[in-house]
C-alpha cells in the first residue's frame, strides 16, 4: 500500500519549480497524476502542462486550495501576497509549503497568521528524484504534518532542515547551483565539440562525469582537493587543465557568484 495514496497536492503557480516537483513525484511513483492539482496565469499553457499527463488544471487559486491537502506556494516571491490573500479563509486545515526563495517563516507568518506553513528552497533535480529541499527549522506545522510532508519530499530529494540564518546560503548553493553546474556542463560540451565530439556525446560524458564525481564525494567523504589530486599525475595532462582553470579564476568566479546572489537577496 502506498502511504500517500489519499494525499492531494495543489500548486499555486505551475512554472519550472512546481513542474519539477510534480514530475519527481510522478517519476518516483509517490503520487498518481489524479492526486495533483495546479493553477497558473495562462490557462492554455497550464492545461497542456497538466491535463496531458492526467493532472488537474484548476481555474484559480481558490479551486486549487479547496481540492488540496498540501498547498504549494510556487509563484515568484513578489506574487505571493497577491496570490495568497484571496485564499486565506480556505487555509485552516491545509499543510502550506512555500518554495518561494526569500519568503521565510516570519514573512509568511505575517501574511498567513494562524495557518500551518513551512518555508523551503528546493532545486530542479527533484524532477528525477535527486533533488534537495532546504526546509526552515522554524515552521508552524504539527509534528504529524511535518513528518508527512518531509516523508513525501524525501522520496524525491535530500531534505535538509536548517535554522533560519542558514536557509538562504544553503538555498543558493543547492537551488541556484543547478544553473551554475549547467554552465560548466555546457562549457564542457562546447569543449568536446571543439575537439570533434558530437554535442550529444560530449553532454552525455560531461553529465555522467558530474553526477559520478558528486556521488564519489558523497560516498567516500573524500576532500574535494584530494579527489582532484588523485586525477593529476605528476607531469601529466590533467594538471595542465587544472592550472588553466586557476588562471581563468574558476574558484573566484564561483565564490563571487554565490556572493552576488546573497547580496541581491539581502538587499530586498
Ligand atoms: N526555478 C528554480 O530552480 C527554483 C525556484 N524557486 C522558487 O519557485 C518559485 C517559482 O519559480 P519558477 O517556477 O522558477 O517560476 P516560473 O516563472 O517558471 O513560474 C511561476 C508560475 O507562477 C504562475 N503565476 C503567475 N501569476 C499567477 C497568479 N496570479 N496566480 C497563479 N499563478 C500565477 C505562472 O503562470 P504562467 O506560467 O501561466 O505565467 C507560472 O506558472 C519562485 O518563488 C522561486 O523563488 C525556488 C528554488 C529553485
Ligand atoms: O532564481 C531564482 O529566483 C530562483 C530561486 C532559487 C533558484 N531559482
Amino acid at each position: 500500500m502506498n502511504e500517500y495514496q489519499d494525499i492531494t497536492i495543489g500548486f499555486l503557480g505551475y512554472g519550472n519549480m512546481a513542474q519539477a516537483i510534480a514530475q519527481g513525484l510522478l517519476y518516483k511513483e509517490v503520487l498518481k497524476p489524479e492526486q495533483i492539482y495546479a493553477c497558473a496565469k495562462n490557462w492554455d499553457k497550464l492545461c497542456r502542462n497538466t491535463q496531458d499527463q492526467g493532472m488537474h488544471a484548476c481555474r484559480d487559486a481558490r479551486e486549487t486550495v479547496s481540492r488540496s491537502q498540501i498547498v504549494v506556494i510556487a509563484v515568484k516571491p513578489y506574487m505571493v501576497k497577491e496570490v495568497m490573500e484571496p485564499v486565506r479563509d480556505l487555509l485552516q486545515d491545509k499543510i502550506i509549503l512555500s518554495v518561494a526563495d526569500g519568503y521565510p517563516f516570519d514573512a509568511l507568518e505575517e501574511l498567513l497568521p494562524g495557518t500551518h506553513h513551512i518555508s523551503s528552497i528546493p532545486n530542479t533535480p527533484v524532477a528525477v528524484g535527486e533533488g534537495i529541499f532546504i526546509c526552515e527549522e522554524q515552521h508552524s506545522l504539527t509534528e504529524d504534518e511535518f513528518s508527512l510532508l518531509t516523508g513525501l519530499l524525501s522520496r524525491i530529494s535530500l531534505v535538509q532542515v536548517l535554522d533560519s540564518a542558514h536557509v538562504s546560503a544553503a538555498g543558493t548553493i543547492s537551488g541556484c547551483g543547478p544553473a551554475f553546474a549547467s554552465m560548466f556542463l555546457e562549457a564542457l560540451g562546447d569543449a568536446g565539440v571543439t575537439h570533434g565530439l558530437s554535442r550529444q556525446m560530449a553532454y552525455a560524458l560531461a553529465s555522467q562525469m558530474i553526477a559520478g564525481t558528486g556521488k564519489l564525494h558523497l560516498m567516500s567523504g573524500k576532500h574535494p582537493g584530494a579527489m582532484k589530486d588523485s586525477v593529476c599525475s605528476p607531469g601529466g595532462t590533467t594538471i595542465v587543465g587544472v592550472a588553466a582553470l586557476e588562471r581563468g579564476g574558476l574558484r573566484a568566479a564561483v565564490l563571487d557568484a554565490v556572493d552576488a546572489v546573497e547580496c541581491k537577496k539581502n538587499k530586498k
